[in-house]
């Protein structure tokens, strides 16, 4: 049995002040349940003090991206030493907004994959075809390939535990969700490719999320298709009250 997954991406988005009053709005608001997990992942100044304000709720914190070396002469970047040092427990890897604006290659994204698992985060690997793929059918051959690119000698004992998230670039921030059953089949797709790299019980463990205009609103028909098994949400994460009902589907769901 897997367990959803609800982790909000807040992208470029909130103040200090923001993201504290969020927080402090959410107590209270989520269960404390072993059934789901809710992760939010902040801008990269926020995240020391989201850690601690996280502490005693069920909520972890991850990060939005991060460089694949643990040290060096690296001007902005933020390693995965320090990302473990402060307690961060996730890390978006390879999405789409980073593969597009900052040049993030496959091969990039599968080093990351590696330092992930080597400072014991758990990397939240992101996959999905643009419109213009989509049109043209190569959905699933994109798909695949970003799939087998990422996993790249991750060994079954990492893969394990790493969670996909399968979003469709023009599904983001556009009010168009991919429907239940294409992002499903998307999903199934990833699995069996998942599965002819690892075993069967591997590829049935690793979570997959659907990303993508996700709202209260269409969270619940997402969650009880048989691959899917919770979701990355950009804007409805960025509302206490939205993140929260997102959230409890998953703890229902
Ligand atoms: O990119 C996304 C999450 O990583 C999806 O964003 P929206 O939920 O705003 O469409």
């Amino acid at each position: 049995m897997r367990k959803p997954i609800i982790a909000g991406n807040w992208k470029m988005y909130k103040t200090m002040d923001e993201a504290v009053s969020f927080m402090d709005a959410l107590a209270g608001k989520l269960k404390d349940s072993d059934a789901s997990e809710t992760v939010i992942c902040p801008p990269a100044p926020y995240l020391a003090t989201l850690v601690e304000k996280s502490k005693g709720l069920p909520i972890q914190i991850g990060a939005q991206t991060m460089h694949e070396n643990a040290e060096g002469a690296f001007t902005g970047e933020v390693s995965p030493a320090m990302l473990q040092s402060i307690g961060a427990k996730y890390v978006i890897l390879g999405h789409s907004e980073r593969r597009q604006y900052y040049n993030e290659t496959d091969e990039a994204v599968n080093r990351k994959v590696k330092a992930a698992f080597e400072y014991n985060l758990t990397p939240i690997v992101c996959v999905g075809e643009t419109l213009e793929q989509r049109e043209a059918n190569e959905t699933s051959a994109i798909v695949s390939d970003q799939v087998k690119k990422a996993f790249a000698e991750i060994d079954e004992a990492n893969a394990a535990k790493a969670v996909v998230a399968y979003e469709p670039i023009w599904a983001i921030g556009t009010g168009r969700t991919a429907t239940a059953e294409d992002a499903n089949e998307v999903c199934a797709k990833i699995r069996s490719v998942l599965t002819d790299l690892y075993s069967g019980p591997v590829a049935q463990s690793i979570r997959i999320q659907y990303g993508g205009s996700v709202k209260p609103a269409n969270i619940e028909e997402l969650l009880s298709m048989s691959d899917i098994d919770g979701a990355l949400v950009g804007g409805a994460s960025l509302d206490p009250e939205s993140f929260a009902a997102l959230a409890e589907a998953g703890a229902n769901g």
